[in-house]
């Protein structure tokens, strides 16, 4: 098992706006394409540059133009090397040129780079876009940006705005959207295979069809409506509600695999906790192979909560050392311990540790009272630490009566000596992945895979007014049920255009004799 510690770092210019990231995705529920939030104003249109690869010292950095005036600022900026001069060039599109990135104004030469034109709709914004390749140093990036910011038809962009620009053109939906941004933030692979699958449309295709799928129903539903009943075949209305059950049972699928999805996007939520002194700090800094943590022979000595990013097996996961469990007088060892119940509560998985002299006699395993609680979850791993103050026939005895606690998983380790780790790192490792890690299935990346929690919400709603539409005998108001389930499967795509419904009516079936 492939056990890796990363510190977290972000890409600034990457970031997507605020009210497209998270949790703030749920107000763009907007009902009609045409009147979208996002869809900026032609006054807005403008032709927008920005930086594309992190600052700093590197070989290359890409610098990004989207805009009506792209081919402009292409003919005041590039001059084509090798090219004959000609007052305006047209490049090929999707073509690399090897040039001179010039000033603006004085024509001075500020690089010797790369220029690529991708001519609309085929290009990332569905706009006109150009990248220039320069070198990636401080003074150079500088210039280049300076001299896009002279031109007139050009301004800066805001974060995110490319993507938003091809939201806006249709040519990525909001759960590409969210894969684009997974994918920039990825960490480990399974983040990686997850994110990727979203933006390369899996999600979207599956909705898409989901949408399609309830708009059918609706439309043998409006026939009902609109036509008196003999000119409507028999048993349109269950062949609906057949059809519904269907694609309910479909939606449930996808919302069981919800915990799995949205655990592999954010991480694995893991506390150690137990006793003060059992050497919750010392496997602390064993994962994060430094000392992250202060180990001292003082109970106690850990009050806040200190976290690290693992990547074990390409699973993300996030640990958590928290403050002993204990009563305690102390005013600031109490809040560390409210903070570490309030942890030990909210993570997926918890880890207790238990210094063996302390736990055990010889012939029976005491669990402090303090831990009692929080034992009680049934996804509680246990770790038997300090196995060297042990003697081995203690120890013997120690595994037997070890299954008894009806754990997830034990191990007995000395963290001291090393005992016993590289054992426990494998199998719980292991665990870890089973329980949460990519099914076989998605290991290709293809199915799809709803990791965000606005999908479910709105996944959750589109269940609901299906089984309100099952149970529903009045057709109008069955009608009503299955134009909001699909309202709310459109939300999650970003797209919805309710007039789409007429068009299908009476397709599926005969009409009259
Ligand atoms: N003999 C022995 N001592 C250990 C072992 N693991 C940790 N210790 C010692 O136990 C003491 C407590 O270790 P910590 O890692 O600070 O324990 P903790 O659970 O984080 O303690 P608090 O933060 O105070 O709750 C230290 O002196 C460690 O060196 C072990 O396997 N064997
Ligand atoms: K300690
Ligand atoms: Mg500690």
């Amino acid at each position: 098992m492939r056990l890796r510690c990363f510190e977290k770092f972000e890409i600034e210019d990457c970031a997507l706006p605020r009210d497209l990231t998270g949790d703030n995705f749920k107000t763009l529920g907007h009902e009609r394409s045409g009147t979208s939030p996002l869809v900026p104003s032609d006054a807005q249109r403008k032709t927008i540059y920005a930086l594309s690869t992190p600052p700093g010292k590197a070989g290359v950095a890409v610098i990004r133009i989207s805009g009506p005036d792209v081919l402009d600022v292409w003919n005041r900026m590039v001059k084509v090397t090798h090219a004959k001069q000609s007052r305006n060039f047209n490049p090929n599109p999707w073509r690399m040129y090897r040039c001179n990135v010039l000033h603006p104004d004085n024509k001075q030469v500020l690089d010797d780079g790369l220029a690529v034109y991708f001519k609309a709709p085929r290009s990332f914004t569905s706009e006109d876009v150009m990248e220039l390749h320069i070198h990636s140093g401080q003074a150079v990036i500088a210039a280049v940006l300076n001299a896009l910011s002279l031109l007139s038809q050009c301004r800066l962009a805001e974060p995110g705005e490319f993507t938003r620009r091809a939201f806006a053109a249709g040519s990525l939906d909001l759960t590409q959207v969210e894969g684009l941004k997974d994918l920039i933030n990825s960490e480990t692979e399974s983040q990686r295979v997850v994110a990727l699958s979203a933006m390369s449309g899996n999600l979207r295709n599956w909705l898409e069809q989901l949408r399609k799928d309830i708009i059918s129903c609706l439309s043998l539903v409006e026939a009902l409506i609109d036509f008196s009943e003999e000119d409507v075949e028999e048993g349109v209305h269950d062949e609906a509600r057949t059809r519904a059950r269907r694609i309910v049972a479909s939606i449930e699928t996808q919302l069981s695999n919800f915990h799995r999805g949205e655990i592999l996007r954010s991480g694995v939520k893991l506390a150690i906790f137990g006793p003060p002194n059992a050497g919750k700090s010392s496997l602390f800094n064993v994962l994060a192979q430094r000392e992250a943590a202060i180990v001292t022979s003082i109970p106690g000595t850990t009050r806040d909560v200190l976290e690290l990013s693992l990547d074990i097996g390409g699973l993300p996961v996030i640990v958590a050392d928290t403050a002993g469990l204990r009563h305690t007088e102390d005013v600031v060892e109490k809040i560390g311990i409210e903070r570490a119940t309030e942890k030990i509560t909210n993570a997926d998985v918890a880890l207790c540790i238990l210094p063996i002299p302390d736990v055990y006699d010889g012939r029976d395993i005491s669990m402090p009272p303090e831990l009692s609680s929080m034992i009680s979850r049934n996804d509680t791993y246990f770790l038997f630490n300090k196995s060297d103050l042990l003697q081995s026939s203690s120890i013997e005895n120690l595994e037997i009566s070890v299954p008894s606690l009806n754990a997830s998983g034990v191990w007995i380790v000395s963290l001291t000596t090393g005992a016993g780790i590289s054992k426990f790192l494998k199998e719980f490792g292991h665990a870890l992945q089973q329980r949460y890690g990519l099914l076989k299935e998605q290991q290709g990346g293809s199915e799809p895979l709803i990791t965000h929690a606005r999908h479910r919400v709105h996944l959750e709603n589109a269940r609901r007014f299906l089984e309100a539409f099952i149970d529903e005998d009045d057709v109008v108001l069955a009608a009503e049920e299955l134009r909001y389930a699909a309202q709310d499967i459109g939300k999650i795509t970003g797209r919805i255009d309710v007039e789409d419904v007429l068009d299908v009516i009476f397709r599926d079936f005969c009409i009259g004799k």
